[in-house]
């Protein structure tokens, strides 16, 4: 076997391949909690377009395949097709031929030619990818049974300029094809004002995030309801919802895009305003990680690879071996920092505007103290117009600030009330507040 070693450096080529890594499952969430999905197919036919015909197979493929006969053929053919129609009518029918008529064939046989090459070489690619992006939403489909609605959000009756507004009554709900017989959130009835700021403590296990996903929408409940500004929250339009709500969570990744475009993507129609994810970056703890970074915002962390090399001989193909181990390197951040890059991508969302709707869900556990104590306060500085809900373990420096504090148990709703209330009240949380703040004092 001959020895090679394929790589490519084509922008458009590694842009397809960064966005194909896009669409993988792997990124669902992120792209459907953050509405990319379009943005993700107009990248792709650009890029798309820009590659004109260049085919799209990866590199090793194009050199291991062996030709078909009956491609190049056809593709002869379409190439060559108008010139023969040309040359015929020329034979034929010379008076016909104008100096216009071969201009408007040069340009008609220049696209004919791109037209084809796409169609026979990758036709079927760019509809595969297509459907990596409908596959992604059909899977939330199976999962969730969740049905879209008709109302706007916001509609006309209620403005939403606080902020959404929950009430959920006798809600129950059980993840399907558990073995579990308890329900993960049990008889819950409670009510978020607009504009709240809601704290949900609770052991491990008790239904926090549950609840998230029910108000959210990632799931629709058994049985009871949740009512959003008062209608039923199934009602409404679910990408009015997705666009209106900002999640925070651990399980949220970096995209194989430049750091730019990991913030940016917060808001897409802001996507240019360098300005703008500057300051999400700042606000969101990122400015130093991005600082240390060679190529700054524009640094690619895991960039799309595309290098491939086989039967190279150590001895042999020593410069060659090296020049591969240079290629397409990924540089690492620790978990603290990719965790600062996505909150940055939040905090995008944020100055995009029209958010109602901010959750962080035990963001921070990646995060030292400090961090954390700053995220919830850049969250607290931004929710002018927004109800924020916060699930946290470490919850000391924040419940002073809370409007209400929902301790969840077993999946219902244990204790409910201002930090105050639920001090006076002496129950498990004000216990567990003491503790928390005994271990922080012993610390100091
Ligand atoms: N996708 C899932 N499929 C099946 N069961 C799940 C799923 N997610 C959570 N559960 C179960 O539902 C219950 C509530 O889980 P949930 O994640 O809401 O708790 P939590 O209070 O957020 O916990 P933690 O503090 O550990 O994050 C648990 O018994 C959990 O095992």
């Amino acid at each position: 076997m001959k020895p090679f070693l394929v790589y490519s450096n084509n922008a458009d080529y590694l842009r397809l391949v960064a966005l194909n890594r896009l669409a993988s499952g792997y990124h669902r969430e992120d792209i459907i909690s953050g509405g990319l999905a379009g943005w993700i197919l107009a990248q792709y036919r650009k890029a798309r377009l820009n590659l004109a015909n260049i085919s799209e197979t990866p590199a090793y493929l194009q050199y291991a395949q062996p030709k078909s006969p009956l491609r190049d053929i056809l593709i002869t053919l379409v190439h060559e097709l108008p010139t023969l129609y040309l040359t015929a009518k020329a034979l034929f029918r010379p008076q016909d031929l104008t100096v216009s008529s071969f201009a408007v064939f040069q340009s008609y046989k220049a696209n004919l030619d791109q037209t084809f090459y796409m169609l026979l070489l990758d036709i079927s690619r760019a509809l595969e990818f297509a459907s990596y992006i409908k596959q992604l939403y059909d899977i939330e489909k199976i999962q969730n049974k969740v049905t879209d609605g008709d109302e706007p959000y916001p509609n006309s009756t209620h403005s939403a300029e606080n902020g959404m507004a929950f009430e959920l009554k006798d809600v129950s709900f059980a993840y399907a094809h558990t073995n579990s017989k308890d329900n993960a959130i049990r008889n819950v009835s409670l009510k978020i004002e607009a504009g709240q700021l809601v704290v949900i403590v609770g052991d491990n296990g008790s239904g926090k995030s549950t609840l998230i996903k029910l108000l959210t929408r990632l799931y629709d409940v058994d049985s009871g309801e949740i009512l959003v500004d008062g209608l039923p929250i199934k009602s409404y339009r679910l990408s009015d919802i997705r666009q209106v709500q900002a999640v925070l969570t651990q399980d949220h990744q970096l995209f194989p895009l430049s750091l730019a475009e990991n913030i940016g993507l917060g808001s897409t129609e802001n996507l240019h305003d360098m300005e703008m994810i500057r300051q999400a970056a700042e606000d969101g703890g990122a400015a130093d990680v991005i600082e240390k970074m060679t190529d700054g915002i524009e640094t690619t962390l895991s960039p799309a690879t595309t290098a491939e090399s086989q039967y190279l001989d150590k001895e042999r193909h020593k410069d060659l071996q090296e020049f591969y181990d240079g290629l397409e390197n990924s540089t690492d951040v620790s978990g603290g920092e990719r965790q600062r890059l996505v909150t940055s991508r939040t905090f995008m969302r944020f100055l995009g505007g029209g958010i109602r709707f901010a959750v962080a869900d035990e963001p921070s556990s990646a995060m030292d103290p400090k961090a954390e104590h700053r995220l919830f306060q850049r969250f607290r500085e931004s929710r002018q117009g927004k109800t924020l809900v916060f699930v946290t373990h470490r919850f000391g420096h924040l419940v002073k600030h809370a409007d209400l504090i929902v301790r969840m148990k077993d999946g219902q709703v244990a204790e409910l009330g201002t930090h105050s209330e639920l001090m006076a009240r002496g129950g498990e949380y004000s216990e567990s507040y003491n503790v928390q703040a005994q271990a922080y004092a012993d610390g100091q």
